[in-house]
């Protein structure tokens, strides 16, 4: 049962599905990644926009770091997991981005899929986002339009579904933001989930709750 594996889990809404498991990563594990994060160079995010891949500072304040083998090895088997929860493989789900958010930066309302099947974002039915540390200020991921606050914790893992049931538009409550970054340095993980071949044109099926 998952509530053995892993700590306390909530349910924060059901259409779109978005929960939360604590100690999705356990102390040993937490402070690998905390670790291997630290050492990370970042640099200025990219987000998807109408023209393609952008840095847009107005959007996202955060930075990103190149995925490499050994980011794989750190923190792919969270990614693992993540992707086990919804019994989707490996292989369905991007590269991990690990973000990195000093004071004042964050990142804006935005839905991380879109409903154009060419987008390179259109196969993200799901967004796992894991909490690698705790010891800063502000920085919640906010559901704007579900008046939810979800408060990083590291070892929390935070899962919820973008898609509406038809599987393919965005759902709009699913609009989130990451929150300014008050005192210190926020880091996190954001796996994104995808339902078989990640890329263009992979169609998903209704996946979320009707
Ligand atoms: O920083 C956060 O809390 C949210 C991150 C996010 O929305 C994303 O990586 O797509
Ligand atoms: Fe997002």
């Amino acid at each position: 049962m998952l509530s053995d594996q892993y700590g306390k889990i909530d349910i924060h809404s059901l259409n779109p599905l978005i929960l939360t498991i604590d100690d999705f990563c356990d102390a040993d594990e937490v402070l690998k990644i905390q670790n291997f994060a630290r050492a990370q160079e970042f640099m200025p995010s990219q987000v998807s926009t109408v023209e393609g891949m952008k840095t847009d500072r107005t959007i996202r304040s955060a930075s990103g770091s190149e995925p490499t083998k050994e980011t794989e090895r750190i923190i792919g088997p969270a990614r693992e997991r993540a992707a086990d929860l919804l019994n989707f493989t490996i292989n369905a789900s991007e590269p991990t981005a690990l973000l990195k958010y000093e004071v004042g930066e964050e990142y804006k309302n935005h839905f991380d899929t879109t409903a154009d099947p060419e987008s390179e974002t259109f196969g993200r039915c799901f967004t796992a986002v894991l909490y690698i540390n705790d010891d800063f200020e502000g920085g919640e991921t906010r559901f704007s339009r579900l008046g939810l606050d979800i408060k990083p914790k590291a070892g929390r893992l935070a899962l919820w579904s973008n898609k509406r049931p038809n599987g393919t538009d965005p759902h709009p409550m699913s609009l989130h933001a990451g929150l300014p970054v008050t005192a210190g340095t926020k880091w996190i993980a954001t796996f994104w989930i995808h339902r078989g071949v990640v890329g263009r044109g992979a169609a998903p099926a209704a996946v979320s709750a009707p």
